[in-house]
């Protein structure tokens, strides 16, 4: 899947000039950059949201076999989440809920109203769930937001297991724990333009092991 020189816009303006990048299969792919910089609306054009995707972005897999969960985590609050989850089984045409053991933080709150659980225990259900989706491209708009570190971990070790199984994952993130090198592909914007596409490793050999660095000089 790749990008090639492609204008990022959205309302006829452009975020991103002559973008050229790729996202390798079977890896986790990061996209970076500082606020505003345009990762939720390359985001939208890969999920073909409003049937806009740019003619620049080749490969790409159809709605069909993609999977989207967006920034907020919105979901029906009135049900609890053993209905969540049956609802994702229905998605899914999958077996999960019954099928081997629970993450902890999901099996005490089967029974809770989504729409009392936490914020972090809400993505985290949302982001088991959506894995369960037998899809070819998962996408994830901040995943890690609100998780505590003992989550954040889980979340990252589930990403690689998913990459080990064939997944291809993109997602969006300003914090970089539990990265696997080997595993992990790397998209940076920076200045209204890719400033790296490659490996994580090669992106560390450029900026250094901390890479959150990078999102902490003034952007321009
Ligand atoms: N539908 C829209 N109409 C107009 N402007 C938009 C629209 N969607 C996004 N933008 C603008 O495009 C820019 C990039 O937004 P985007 O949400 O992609 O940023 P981001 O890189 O995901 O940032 P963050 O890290 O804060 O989530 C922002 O300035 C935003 O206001």
């Amino acid at each position: 899947m790749q990008v090639k020189n492609c204008d990022i816009q959205i309302n006829y303006k452009t975020l991103v000039y002559d973008a050229s990048f790729t996202l390798v299969d079977e890896q986790v792919n990061l996209l970076i950059g500082n606020n505003g910089v345009g990762k939720t609306v390359i985001l939208d054009q890969i999920a073909n949201l409003d049937n806009n995707r740019p003619a620049g972005f080749l490969e790409f897999p159809d709605q069909s076999d993609l999977v989207y969960q967006t920034q907020g985590v919105p979901f029906i609050d009135e049900v609890s989440v053993q209905t969540v989850l049956t609802l994702f089984e229905q998605m899914a045409g999958a077996n999960f809920l019954t099928q081997g053991s629970l993450p902890n933080i999901i099996e005490k709150n089967l029974q809770t109203r989504y729409g009392n659980l936490s914020g972090g225990e809400k993505r985290f259900v949302m982001i088991w769930a959506t894995l369960q989706i037998p899809r070819k491209l998962y996408l994830f708009d901040e995943p890690l937001a609100n998780l505590d570190p003992y989550h954040t971990a889980e979340v990252m070790k589930m990403f690689y297991a998913g990459v080990r199984d064939g997944k291809t994952i993109v997602l969006t993130t300003h914090q970089f724990e539990g990265l696997e090198s080997d595993l992990t592909h790397v998209v940076h914007i920076s200045d209204q333009k890719i400033a790296f596409d490659g490996s994580l490793s090669n992106f560390t050999n450029k900026h250094g092991e901390d890479l959150a660095k990078v999102l902490q000089a003034m952007p321009s």
